[in-house]
């Protein structure tokens, strides 16, 4: 069975029991240290085609899970089941190394938040490009060109911009040209890690919707890590919501957004700023830090900072459970709970 989705169609991506911790290793003497938790046994199943989102406050692990699943880290443990394009049987991205590994790597690439520290400057855009297209063996003379000059169009940049260095482009052109290198190893899989959040607003439309175009002409498959809900809304058909390198909720964007099932998510969204006059929203503000990825408060680990916190919450850990079918949720009382969602904060009869 599917973990953590009831969809039906064949996953591209399988992760199970995912784990990355950092530290932990048993000194000479005395006991071993606990580990930074930063992924803690996450499961998930990402569809063909769809943008999966992955939300959460800073240092939850977003794009430590990020890194994992286009193996520029290594996990701890656990699986990542990718399923190639033209074979039956899905191979384990965590297992393989090497050799083993490189043609699937190029199938899983990554967008990075900021285009500007991500794009070595000494390189012009041809060898930033080209460079990875000759390494892997997809392109030679003057097909590399070629292939830059076509890729460099399709992001919406001049095929003539080849020859210069990525300092004399604008942060969203140079978020084009990340998203042009990503795109030159022809990837099935894109982790988009906060693609947008280093953007002017009017420019962070540009590129969503620049990549939105991308994904319905190549069918690729987005795993796109944000804290800005309201992108998240736009762009994603699923959403996982981490907590302290665990899932806490999992659902389709439209119910997780019109009653999350998490007191996490509630207060999550209800953090957002609005712009409309006629809400009554009280935001629930999200009180005291992150919990600590080394020593995690028992049972819940949000229970700290939960108001509606009951003693079971402080001593017996909630697994995460499908609650309705597609909605999966780590919580003791989330059928008891009523919660606000992101829509549920007009004045009665006025519309927005
Ligand atoms: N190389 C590392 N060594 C030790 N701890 C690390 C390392 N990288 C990340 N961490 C820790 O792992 C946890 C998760 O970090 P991560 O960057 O994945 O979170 P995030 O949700 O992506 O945050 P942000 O939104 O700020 O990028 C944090 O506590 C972070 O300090």
């Amino acid at each position: 069975m599917s973990e953590h989705t009831t969809q039906t169609a064949t996953p591209i991506l399988s992760v199970r029991q995912l784990k990355k911790h950092y530290g932990g290793k048993k000194p000479l003497f005395g006991p071993a240290p606990n580990p930074l938790r930063a992924v803690d046994g996450i499961s998930f199943d990402v569809i063909e085609g769809e943008t999966f989102g992955i939300v959460g406050e800073s240092g939850c692990g977003k794009t430590t899970l990020g890194r994992c699943i286009a193996r520029a880290l290594e996990p701890t443990d656990g699986q990542m089941l990718y399923r190639p394009k033209d074979e039956k049987e899905p191979v384990d991205l965590a297992r393989l190394k090497g050799k083993a590994l490189r043609p699937y790597r190029l199938d899983v690439q990554m967008i990075f938040q900021d285009p500007i520290s991500s794009l070595n400057p000494r390189m012009t855009l041809l060898d930033i490009i080209g460079e990875p297209m000759i390494v892997n063996g997809l392109a030679k003379g003057a097909e590399v060109k070629r292939r830059v000059g076509e890729l460099l169009e399709r992001v919406g940049l001049r095929a003539d911009h080849m020859s210069r260095y990525p300092h004399a482009f604008s942060g969203g052109q140079r978020q084009r040209i990340g998203i042009a290198r990503a795109l030159a190893l022809n990837p099935r899989v894109i982790v988009c890690d906060e693609p947008v959040s280093a953007l002017d607003v009017s420019v962070q439309a540009q590129i969503l919707n620049l990549l939105q175009d991308l994904q319905t002409e190549q069918n690729l498959t987005y795993l796109f890590i944000a804290h800005d809900l309201g992108v998240v809304e736009y762009l994603c058909d699923r959403v996982a919501v981490m907590y302290v390198g665990e899932i806490v909720e999992l659902s389709d964007t439209e119910r997780l957004f019109d009653k999350p099932l998490h007191p996490y998510t509630e207060a999550l969204m209800s953090a957002v700023p609005e712009a409309n006059p006629y809400s009554v929203r009280q935001p629930k503000i999200l009180e005291g830090d992150l919990a600590n990825a080394v020593n995690r408060p028992d049972g819940c680990h949000f229970h700290p900072r939960c108001s509606y916190c009951v003693n079971r919450c402080r001593t017996e850990e909630p697994q995460l459970r499908e609650l309705e079918p597609g909605r999966w949720v780590r919580c003791h009382r989330a059928e008891e709970l009523s919660l606000s969602g992101a829509s549920d904060t007009l004045v009665e009869g006025v519309e927005a």
